[in-house]
């Protein structure tokens, strides 16, 4: 027997993802093309038929094949009974009542990996938080997977960087192992709420982009809300304990550029439906995939509030959303949260305080009226 057929092949990964969506669909794919054999979840008994026997999910993804790797259920007991990783890419206000039925089918000691990019309304908690809550599980069995990732451009294979996030980094590492393949490439950290809020803060974001290009701004505006929004991004995560080099990473600064960049982006889309003058309702009705910063607006300005930190552009992506600011009107002012004179730039610092936004902000001012011998630079 030669070298060669002796070798030892390791056994494939047995994965599974609930939800059948864009992501869910897509984030299988890139399963199944590391080397996993995949089963998804699909909550419509038709769709989880299309995958498993077409290799297709035509609604979602139309023209791409799955790899033979992947099988499809509707029923959410066999589809975990073997599990060794599970993902889970469903919209996050469902997240809860998916959980509580599905807790006791979940075998134990495995990672769970989010794949969403919301917070729950009522409770303001990151899908990583409502997975601990309602499983009950330590959180170093609970990894978060984010970045640029804009399904349609992965399900197409084009070359991709994640960036999976634990705080137990050998289940960050367990995960992005899986979760690596030719096209796509998972790095690690253990910054769980700054990379879980970079992909939630940075749909907001989308949304005000969106927006102003639905108005018929150009890229100056866009330009400006990006590096604003990506301040106002960075000093939510801080006040919350996540780490600004996080927001400057692929979770972060990433994710911003892909989301706020491109027609393939749900939340840019939401955005630009409003900037064009269709009101909330209709914007919500049109959307056939899930735009989660909809969802997010208002319980992220309430954990805004709740920690002082001051964010104009959510502040006026949300008057937009309840029709009392009108888009043309947004874009002066999106950019800052005070028009009674010139204010620092202020952008990222690393030494920001972990809360206490506001008592920072007056702070910052004093120092800049000092450095400048005047109000602000
Ligand atoms: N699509 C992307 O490019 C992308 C990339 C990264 C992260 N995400 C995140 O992934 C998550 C899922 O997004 P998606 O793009 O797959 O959304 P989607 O709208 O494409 O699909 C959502 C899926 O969830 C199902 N669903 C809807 N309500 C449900 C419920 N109550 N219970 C169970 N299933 C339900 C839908 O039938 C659908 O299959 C979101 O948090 C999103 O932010 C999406
Ligand atoms: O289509 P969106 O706006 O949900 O964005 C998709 C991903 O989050 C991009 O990374």
């Amino acid at each position: 027997m030669s070298r060669a057929s002796r070798a030892v092949v390791p056994p494939r990964p047995r994965v599974t993802v609930l939800g059948a969506g864009s992501w869910g669909t897509t984030f299988s794919k890139v399963l199944a093309d590391g080397g996993a054999d995949v089963t998804v979840w699909a909550r419509r008994p038709e769709l989880a038929k299309e995958i498993r026997e077409a290799k297709r999910n035509s609604d979602y993804l139309p023209g791409v094949n799955l790899p033979p790797t992947i099988t499809a259920t509707s029923d959410v007991g066999r589809a975990l009974a073997d599990a060794q990783f599970v993902f889970v890419s469903i919209p996050s206000q469902s997240l809860r009542g998916n959980l509580v039925e599905l807790k006791t089918l979940i075998p134990e000691g495995i990672p769970i990996t989010s794949l969403m990019k919301g917070v729950e309304k009522g409770t303001g908690l990151r899908m990583s938080e409502v997975l601990e809550s309602v499983l009950e599980i330590d959180p170093d069995r609970i990894a978060v997977a984010s970045g640029p990732n804009l399904a349609l451009e992965i399900a197409k294979e084009q070359p991709t960087a994640a960036v999976v996030s634990s705080a137990s980094l050998e289940t960050a590492e367990r995960v992005a192992m899986v979760a690596t393949n030719r096209y796509f490439r998972s790095f690690v950290n253990t910054d769980v709420i700054g990379t879980e809020f970079g992909g939630v803060l940075k749909n907001l974001i989308a949304v005000a982009i969106g927006i102003v290009d639905g108005v018929g701004y150009g890229e100056n505006t866009k330009a400006s809300i990006i590096t604003r929004g990506l301040v106002e991004m960075t000093d939510f995560a801080v006040a919350y304990g996540g780490h600004p080099e996080t927001l400057s990473g692929l979770a972060g600064l990433g994710d911003l550029i892909a989301t706020s960049g491109s027609s393939l982006s749900r939340n840019n889309t939401a955005g630009r439906l409003l900037g064009q003058g269709y009101s909330f309702a209709d914007v919500v009705k049109s959307m056939q995939q899930t735009a989660e910063g909809l969802a997010s607006v208002a319980p992220v300005l309430t954990l805004a509030e709740a920690k002082g930190v001051d964010m104009p552009i959510c502040r006026q992506v949300s008057q937009v959303l309840a029709g009392t600011l009108d888009p043309r009107d947004i874009a002066p002012h999106l950019t800052t949260d005070d028009d009674s004179g010139p204010q620092g730039e202020r952008t990222l610092d690393a030494k920001q305080d972990h809360g206490g936004g506001a008592v920072r902000r007056a702070l910052q001012r004093a120092l800049d009226q000092l450095r400048h011998g005047r109000r602000g630079a």
